[in-house]
C-alpha cells in the first residue's frame, strides 16, 4: 500500500515501510510513535515503545523530534538496547558456559586483539601439537609477519548462523594475511582449520576479563534468549511496540531477535531502503529487508522525495530503477554540477556557486574527509599510516602509546573528549582505580592540546620527544633502523589525518557518517572510476554504487561531484543531466 509521511496506519499490526531517500521515513516514524502514544491502551509508566536506530546521532535526532513525548520511548542503538535489557541484567547466566566475568563487565567496545591473549590461546590450544612448519607454535607467535597475519585474522572474528541455525564464531580467512614491502604472508588453510576448532577458547580469554565487543553483545543476547525464554517474556512485557529504523543495515542476528520478539504480544515495525544498505562489512545484507517475514506483516511504500530539488531527484531517478520518486517539493534549483580538478579548489568553486552558503563535503575514506577539514592536498596523504606505524615499530608499547596519543589529540580537537580519554586511559592504569586513570589521561590531553603548536607541523620523532620528556619517560629510545626511519620520515600531521573521527559532526565527513542526515549543499569527492555508479548503475548488485547513491541523496538544494579527471567520453554521457566545469579551463 502506498502511503506518505503523514499517513496514519493501524498500530496493532506488524509492518514494513520501504521508501527511497528523503521520502520522510524518519519523519513518519516520529509521527507513528506519537500516534501510538496517543491511541494505544497497552502503554503504562513501565511499558514503553522501543525505537532502534543505527547511530547515536540518529538517536539524538529522534529524541529531539519527539520532545517531551520521549519519556515513554526508549530510543537507542541496538547494541546499547541489548546491553541494557539483556546482557547486563542476565550476564551472570553466562559465567559458566562462556566464562564471562559479570563483575568486570562494563559496557562494550570495538574489537581488540591483544598479543598476550593470542599467545596464551595458542600455547594452550587443544590441537597445538598439530601446528607444523611454516606455522608451528613458535613460528606463529614469534615471527613478526606471521604474528601480524594471525592478529589480522583474529580481528575479523564474527558470528554467523550455520545450517542448523546455531551461531558459530567465524574468522574471515581472507584476512589471515600481512602485506609489507617484502611481500605477502598468508596463513595456510591447514593452520587456520586447526586454530578455528577453538575460537570460543580465544573469546573466553577476553570475556574472563569482562572485555566484550559489539558482536559479542548480539551473540550473548541471542544465546541468553534461546536458553532462558523468560527473558523474552519480560522484554515483550516492557516493550509492546518495537520499531527499527534503517533496517536495511541490520545484522542477521538482530533480524532473528526481532522475529522472536514478534511471535506474541509485541508489535514489530521495520523501516528502511534496500538501496541504502551500506554496512555489509558489519554483516548486513541488502536482501534482508525485503525478505524479512512476520506473520500478518503489512507492507507500505512511500514514493515521494520530500528532500531534494527536481534536478537532484532527476539524478537519483536516473541511478535507481525500482522506484521513481515523486518530486514532492517541486522546487527548481541549479543543475547538479561535476567539478573536474583538485579537491580543495573544487570545494571553493562549489562555495562560490552556492553564493557562499555552507558546503558539506562527503568522502568515501576517512583520510580524505580529514584532509578536507584542513584543506590539504592529495600529495601529502598516505592511507593507513597508523597501521604502518605499528608494523614498522617492533616496540609494541611505544608504537601503541604514540598511536593512542595521536588519536586522542585529534578526537579532542573535534570535541570528542570522552572517546579521547578512552584511547589513552589504559596508559595510566593504576590497579583498580579507574577514576585516577581518567584524571591523569585528561591532564595529559590538556597538556598536549596546549602544546599542539610545538609538534603539529613537525616529524613524528618530535611528537615522540614531547611525549617522552613530558608524559612518559619510560618510553623506549631508538636505535638506527626501520622504526627510527619511520619516525623521522613521516610528520605528525600525516599520521593525524588517518584518525577515525567517530560520529563526525563537522562539515567534512565520510559518506557512512552522513547516513540519515541531510544538507543544503553537498560536494561528493570521488575518483573518475567511481562515476560508474552514474554511467552503469547497479544499485542492487554493487555496494559501492549504493554508498555513492546515499551520498548524492543527502543534498537538498545543490549537488556537486568532484573528480580529479574526466575523459571526453564520460563528459558526453554525463552532460545530459550534469553541468560540467573543468577548473583548469
Ligand atoms: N510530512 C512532512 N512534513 C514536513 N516535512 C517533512 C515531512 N516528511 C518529511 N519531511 C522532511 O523531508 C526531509 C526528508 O525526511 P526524512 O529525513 O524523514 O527522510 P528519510 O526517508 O528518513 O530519508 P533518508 O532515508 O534519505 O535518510 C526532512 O527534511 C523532513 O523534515
Amino acid at each position: 500500500m502506498i502511503i506518505n509521511s503523514d499517513t496514519k496506519i493501524p498500530i496493532e499490526n506488524h509492518f514494513r515501510v520501504a521508501a527511497g531517500p528523503g521520502a520522510g521515513k524518519t519523519h513518519w516514524l516520529v509521527n507513528h510513535i506519537n500516534n501510538i502514544l496517543q491511541t494505544s491502551n497497552r502503554l503504562a509508566q513501565t511499558r514503553k515503545i522501543a525505537c532502534i536506530t543505527y547511530t547515536n546521532i540518529a538517536v539524538d535526532t529522534i529524541l529531539c523530534r519527539l520532545g517531551t513525548a520521549a519519556n515513554q520511548v526508549e530510543v537507542s542503538t541496538i547494541h546499547s538496547f541489548l546491553y541494557r535489557h539483556i546482557v547486563k541484567p542476565y550476564c551472570f547466566f553466562l559465567s559458566t558456559d562462556f566464562e564471562l566475568n559479570a563483575e568486570k563487565l562494563d559496557g562494550h567496545d570495538d574489537t581488540i586483539v591483544s598479543y598476550r591473549r593470542t599467545k596464551e590461546w595458542i600455547e594452550n590450544h587443544p590441537r597445538v601439537s598439530e601446528l607444523k612448519h611454516p606455522f608451528s607454535l613458535n613460528q606463529l607467535i614469534n615471527l613478526p609477519n606471521n604474528k601480524k597475519a594471525l592478529m589480522n585474522w583474529l580481528g575479523s572474528l564474527n558470528y554467523e548462523f550455520d545450517d542448523s541455525n546455531e551461531l558459530k564464531i567465524i574468522g574471515n580467512r581472507n584476512k589471515a594475511i600481512f602485506i609489507d614491502s617484502e611481500g605477502i604472508t598468508r596463513l595456510n588453510n591447514k593452520c587456520l582449520e586447526i586454530l578455528e576448532s577453538n575460537l570460543l577458547g580465544y573469546k573466553k580469554l577476553y570475556w574472563k576479563d569482562g572485555l566484550v565487543d559489539h558482536n559479542d553483545i548480539l551473540y550473548f543476547s541471542y544465546e541468553l534468549i534461546k536458553k532462558y525464554p523468560f527473558i523474552l517474556t519480560i522484554l515483550r512485557a516492557k516493550f509492546p511496540y518495537f520499531l527499527v529504523d534503517e533496517f536495511q543495515d541490520t545484522n542477521p542476528i538482530q533480524a532473528k531477535l526481532l522475529n522472536m520478539i514478534a511471535e506474541s504480544e509485541t508489535m514489530v515495525g521495520v523501516i528502511g531502503d534496500q538501496a541504502q544498505s551500506i554496512y555489509s562489512f558489519q554483516g548486513a545484507k541488502p536482501e534482508q529487508f525485503s525478505s524479512f517475514y512476520l506473520t500478518n506483516l503489512t507492507d507500505y511504500t512511500m514514493i515521494d522525495n520530500r528532500r531534494s530539488t527536481n534536478q537532484i531527484i532527476d539524478v537519483l531517478n536516473n541511478v535507481r530503477k525500482d522506484i521513481q520518486q515523486n518530486k514532492y517539493r517541486n522546487v527548481n534549483n541549479d543543475i547538479p554540477t561535476i567539478i573536474v580538478g583538485e579537491r580543495n579548489k573544487a570545494f571553493h568553486k562549489a562555495k562560490e556557486l552556492s553564493k557562499n552558503e555552507d558546503i558539506y563535503s562527503l568522502s568515501r575514506e576517512n583520510i580524505t574527509s580529514n584532509a578536507m577539514k584542513i584543506e590539504i592536498e592529495d600529495t601529502k596523504l598516505e592511507q593507513g599510516l597508523l597501521d604502518h606505524l605499528i608494523d614498522a615499530d617492533s616496540n609494541s608499547h611505544r608504537c601503541k602509546a604514540v598511536a593512542s596519543f595521536i588519536s586522542a589529540v585529534e578526537l579532542s580537537k573535534y570535541g570528542k573528549y570522552k572517546e579521547a580519554v578512552k584511547k589513552i586511559e589504559y596508559l595510566f592504569k593504576v590497579k583498580d582505580d579507574p577514576i585516577n586513570a581518567k584524571k591523569a589521561a585528561l591532564n595529559c590531553l590538556c597538556f598536549l592540546l596546549e602544546n599542539h603548536f610545538t609538534y603539529k607541523d613537525m616529524c613524528l620523532m618530535e611528537f615522540y620527544n614531547v611525549l617522552k620528556t613530558n608524559i612518559d619517560n619510560n618510553l623506549a629510545g631508538f636505535r638506527n633502523g626501520r622504526a627510527k626511519t619511520f619516525y623521522e620520515t613521516y610528520t605528525y600531521q600525516q599520521l593525524s589525518l588517518c584518525v577515525n573521527i567517530v560520529e563526525d559532526t563537522s562539515k567534512h565527513k565520510t559518506i557512512h557518517k552522513a547516513k540519515g542526515d541531510e544538507f543544503n549543499n553537498v560536494l561528493l569527492v570521488l575518483e573518475e572510476k567511481d562515476l560508474d555508479f552514474l554511467l552503469k548503475p547497479n544499485l542492487m548488485g554493487d555496494e559501492e554504487h549504493r554508498v555513492y547513491y546515499v551520498a548524492i541523496s543527502r543534498a537538498r538544494e545543490r549537488l556537486f561531484i568532484n573528480v580529479p579527471t574526466l575523459s571526453d567520453k564520460k563528459v558526453n554521457k554525463l552532460r545530459k543531466i550534469f553541468k560540467i566545469i573543468a577548473l583548469n579551463d
